[in-house]
């Protein structure tokens, strides 16, 4: 389960019954009768409404979102987003922009983006539907809430004559996860709603050609030239006009007794607020080329393992090595997401990779993004010597950090960006002899690493590979750093 996600224990349904009695009925002591699909809808309405202040509607022919479950892929998400939120911030851009998602396929409750939005004032949605039932359901679940401005629910109806969209931060998905009739009769291992629950998926939400595996696949292959599937006929518009005004908090629509550690920028082991480029050099997001990218991470969740094998495969074969998988643990349902970019932003491990897989998932692992060094002899360091080492490294930028605002448990943060291979001996002879290199050239960055160290254990380096394309000259930069610190011994 996400370690934000509050819903860490059983809820006391006997207590929740009192303020939500359509509960009642289905209550024996503090149990509560999943069998029974009105149920599972009355908890799920209750839970939204109580701590997210959200109310909906939900037919009984389609299926009930448990919460808790949608809630951890929300919850991700927000990771996501707040990892590169943090490094745009640091790298003078992107401030203030609202945040646009895409759930593909949102379904009656229109789940994803209530909660989304709920949690995070400034976001907004384009949400897709196939199934017209669903479709109404959504388009009234939205509305119920005041939320029409920022959840566009689109009925798709393929239009080639597709318009300019505004930046989409992620994609989101909860694809049907079936390939026939046959596949969901087999699997006695579905469990929506809890291990006992029954399912109310109509079969349009259980079931697409090729199973949940090829649905994903084939939004890989469409990612790669920066499409969405079946967006086709969603023009942008209407977002694009909302914008500027968003971001005005909902008040009231968060429950902060429910969520203590809510999210924000301080928990995060990447840079914050006190971080800038702005010194030396201001560089707009256009100038490490993200802007241009339709979508900046696309993501989905899978439910049978077997696909996180097939889209991982997938992804390999169209060469996007810059990808995450994640687990959620929710009681005995598992399922997991995975997410990927064609852009140059990294994720920190901690979100593009779980913790302890089991051996199938551990080698479909990405590659870590964070290199550590151990044992260099860092216990005179502070931040200023560090700083002045670093200026030592020919071609880099660094930027600005506050030194009395430690920003990761590791000690402060250093950001150092490059514009290519300026410390190996063979690029210092090159540069020697052309003497021109990359002096205020505002092309764009090839690398962004952020530098953390302790003084502890006989001194700790972390190099985060934070923005950048090539994998070998992140390494490098890392060694070199290393190198220049003490006698390192080789990263782990
Ligand atoms: C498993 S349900 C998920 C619903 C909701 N997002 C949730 O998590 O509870 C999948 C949904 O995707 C819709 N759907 C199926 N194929 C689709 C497609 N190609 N594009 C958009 N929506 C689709 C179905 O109608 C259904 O509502």
């Amino acid at each position: 389960m996400h370690p934000r996600n509050p819903y860490q224990h059983t809820p006391n349904f006997t207590l929740l019954a009192r303020d939500y009695p359509d509960i009642q009925p289905y209550l024996t002591g503090n149990t509560l009768d999943f069998q029974d699909d009105a149920a599972q809808r009355a908890l799920t309405q209750a839970l939204l409404h109580r701590d997210f202040n959200l109310t909906i509607d939900l037919p009984p022919n389609r299926l009930c979102p448990p919460v808790p479950n949608r809630l951890n892929y929300v919850l991700w998400i927000q990771d996501i987003v707040m990892a590169y939120e943090g490094v745009l911030g640091a790298l003078g851009g992107g401030e203030g922009v609202g945040v646009c998602g895409v759930d593909i396929g949102t379904g009656a409750s229109a789940i994803y983006p209530l909660l989304a939005c709920s949690l995070e004032p400034k976001w907004q949605f384009l949400a897709t539907e196939l199934d017209f039932e669903s479709y109404k359901y959504a388009c009234a679940n939205v509305q119920k809430n005041g939320l029409e401005k920022r959840i566009h629910v689109v009925k798709l109806d393929p239009d080639p004559n597709t318009r300019t969209r505004p930046q989409i931060e992620f994609t989101m998905c909860n694809p049907p996860f079936y390939g026939s009739v046959e596949e969901v009769e087999a699997s006695s291992a579905m469990k929506e709603g809890g291990p006992l629950g029954v399912c109310t998926g109509a079969p349009v939400e259980m079931i697409t050609p090729g199973g949940e595996a090829q649905f994903v696949g084939r939004m890989v292959k469409e990612s790669v030239g920066g499409g969405v599937t079946l967006l086709e006929s969603w023009n942008g518009g209407h977002l694009e006009k909302s914008l500027p005004n968003e971001g005005k908090p909902t008040s009231g629509r968060r429950n902060d007794r429910e969520f203590s550690s809510s999210p924000g920028k301080r928990h995060l082991d990447g840079p914050g607020p006190s971080v800038r480029f702005g010194k030396r050099r201001r560089v707009s997001e256009s100038g490490i080329g993200e802007r241009t990218r339709p979508v900046r991470w696309y993501t989905s969740m899978l439910g049978k393992m077997g696909s996180v094998v097939e889209v991982v495969k997938e992804l390999g074969a169209c060469g996007i090595s810059n990808y995450a998988i994640t687990e959620f643990v929710q009681g005995q349902t598992r399922r997991w997401a995975v997410g990927w970019s064609c852009g140059g932003f990294r994720l920190p491990d901690s979100i593009s990779r779980i913790q302890n897989p089991n051996p199938t998932l551990q080698r479909l692992m990405p590659s870590r993004n964070a290199l550590q060094f151990h044992h260099l002899d860092l216990s005179n360091l502070d931040l200023e010597q560090l700083q002045e080492i670093l200026q030592t490294i020919d071609g880099c930028t660094q930027g600005d950090t506050n030194p009395g605002t430690p920003i990761s448990s590791r000690g402060p943060c250093l950001f150092m960006s490059a514009m290519g291979d300026t410390w190996s001996r063979s690029a210092r002879r090159e540069r020697k002899m052309k003497m021109q290199a990359h002096s205020g050239s505002e092309s764009g960055f090839a690398l962004v690493c952020s530098i953390t160290w302790t003084r502890e254990g006989g001194g700790g380096l972390e190099v985060r590979w934070v923005y950048g394309f090539d994998r070998a000259l992140f390494e490098s930069f890392a060694s070199h750093v290393a190198r220049k610190l003490g006698p390192g011994k080789g990263a782990v």
